[in-house]
This record gives structure tokens, sequence and C-alpha cells, in this order.
């Protein structure tokens, strides 16, 4: 079975051997998750999710409306705290912590795990002190050196040309694509390890959102990206392995040449054809 999606260059040159120990990732694991289940009230939203995040690579993670994925993206940062009701039990094991833990300090760990969301959110401030806002929280730094890692978060996300001469203008005044750079030069300011983006690009024009991607591609050399997308082209695209859920379930994690040609369950290959979802 072939399956009409143009996946990364880099995997479809491999061979597809479809044996279990092949399907095994390499890379080490900057976060997993183990037995996890989830629950909004009494509503038993995620099922014994078992999955790992290797370090530097993109995880996709796709799957029909109501599946669980942005569900699961929000437990990995604790998002879910905020929220009277929600909780979690089992493990996820980021830097030998469990993070599901009480005692962990909630700061911090959205500091090292950060967040960008589906529709652009800058805060109602200037360019500059949407990137300074975050450092400030967490370090104390001189003007000068704030200035440095204002430039630097900017120009990561090939922003800086299009803003350096008015860095302190609202940026809310930005384009729908350049707030969404901002959101996440925002996050890597504050130097995360890993970053977490809830469908990015689903509120953007197409050449923004090629943008993004490529932008993707640049920050996974340093920072574990976990993605939320409703966009197969784009799993295929940007992600080095994707995850299928469905109704709560994670039903399938593989590397993303080999669950877009050959996904070992009936219900992933249904979900990537088209037929559901
Ligand atoms: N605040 C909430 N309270 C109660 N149930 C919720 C809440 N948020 C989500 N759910 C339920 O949890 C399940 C998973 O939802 P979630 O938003 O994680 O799915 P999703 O796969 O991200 O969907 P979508 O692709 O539409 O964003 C769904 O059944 C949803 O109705």
């Amino acid at each position: 079975m072939s399956i009409e999606v143009p996946v990364k260059a880099t995997g479809m040159t491999q061979p597809l051997d479809s044996t279990a120990a092949s399907r095994d990732v390499q890379s080490p694991v900057a976060m997993q998750v183990r037995g996890l289940n989830f629950y909004y009230g009494t509503s038993h939203a995620l099922h014994d999710i078992s999955l790992d995040f290797p370090e530097r690579s993109v995880t996709g993670m796709i799957g029909p409306s109501g599946c669980g994925k942005s569900t699961l993206l929000r437990v990995l940062n604790r998002m879910y705290d905020l929220y009277p009701g929600q909780r979690a039990t089992g493990e996820v094991i980021f830097d030998k912590q469990n993070i599901l833990n009480s005692g962990v300090d909630l700061n911090v760990l959205r500091s090292r795990i950060g967040m960008v969301f589906q529709k652009p959110t800058p805060f109602p401030m200037s360019i500059y002190d949407n990137i300074a806002f975050g450092i400030r929280l967490h370090e104390r730094v001189s003007r000068s050196e704030m200035d440095g890692r204002v430039e630097d978060a900017l120009r990561r996300v090939a922003l800086w040309s299009e803003v350096q001469d008015r860095l302190s203008a609202s940026a809310t005044a930005l384009s729908g694509g350049q707030q969404q750079r901002l959101c996440i030069a925002r996050t890597i300011a504050v130097r995360p390890e890993v970053i977490l983006l809830d469908e990015p690009t689903s509120a953007l024009d197409p050449v923004s959102t090629a943008r993004i991607e490529e932008l993707l591609d640049e920050l996974k050399t340093e920072f574990t990206i976990a993605i939320v997308t409703h966009n197969m082209q784009q799993a295929a695209r940007c992600a080095d392995q994707v995850a299928f859920f469905y109704m709560g379930r994670l039903i399938e994690v593989d590397s993303t040449a080999r669950m877009f040609t050959t996904p070992r369950e009936q219900q992933t290959q249904d979900y990537i054809t088209g037929r559901f979802g």
C-alpha cells in the first residue's frame, strides 16, 4: 500500500523495513510519557498513553477532532493545572523527574517546556517587551544583554529584518504570521529544551505557514519539538516521527516515512487515507 502524502526527502530515501526492531527510534529521549491517563472531572480523556519524544527532533501528533492531541500537549507542561477538576495520573519523565508530581516548580517547568498556541497571542505591549517579558521573569540581565537576547530571538525566527526599526511599536500591529513568529521568538528567548506547538499555523496563510515550517526545521537542531496538527501534509513535511491518536488512545507511533507508507494499524491507514476524520 502506498499513500499519496509527500514525506520528508530523508525519509523516502531510507529502505522501508517493517520489522518491529527497525521501528525503534535511536536518538536519546528528551521526554517519556508512561501510563498516562487524563480526566476532565469524571470524563476520561486520555487512556494509558506511553510515548517517547526523541531529543532534537519533531514529533507530529495527528488524529481526528476530539481524540486528545491538545489534551496531551497541555499535560506536557502542566498547563491543565490552571483549571480545577482536571487531573493526570501516570508519568511524564523529563530530566529524570516525573513532572506530574506535586512540588514541581511550574514556572521553571514552563520556561523549560515552552508552548505556542493555535492563535497568535502576543502580549499587548511592544515587540521588544514581548520578548523581554519572559526573560525578565526568570533572569536578571543588563540592558545591553537584553538587547542582544531580543535581537537573537528575533533573528532565530527570521523576524529581525522586518521589525528592527520598530521594536517599540505594538506587537498587535504585526500581521498574523509575524505575530506567530514573535510568539515562537518569545518562547525560545527563555531558552527552553522542549517546545510544544498546538496547531501553530491553522490561523495563517500558506506563505506564513511555509515560513513557520522552515523555522521548525532549524529549531529542531537545538530544541525537542512536539506539534499538534490537523494537516497531514504538514505532519509529513515537518515531523521526524508521527503519533496517531483516536478516541483518547495512542494507536500507533512511528517514523514519518513508515507512518505514511506502511502503518501497522488499520485505523491509522483509514485516517491518513482520508476514510474518516
Ligand atoms: N475543558 C474540557 N472539559 C471537558 N472535556 C474536555 C475539555 N477540553 C477537551 N475536552 C474533551 O476531551 C477530549 C479530547 O479533547 P482535545 O481538545 O484534547 O482533542 P483534540 O484531538 O485536540 O481535538 P481538536 O483537534 O478538535 O482540537 C474531547 O472529548 C473533548 O471534548
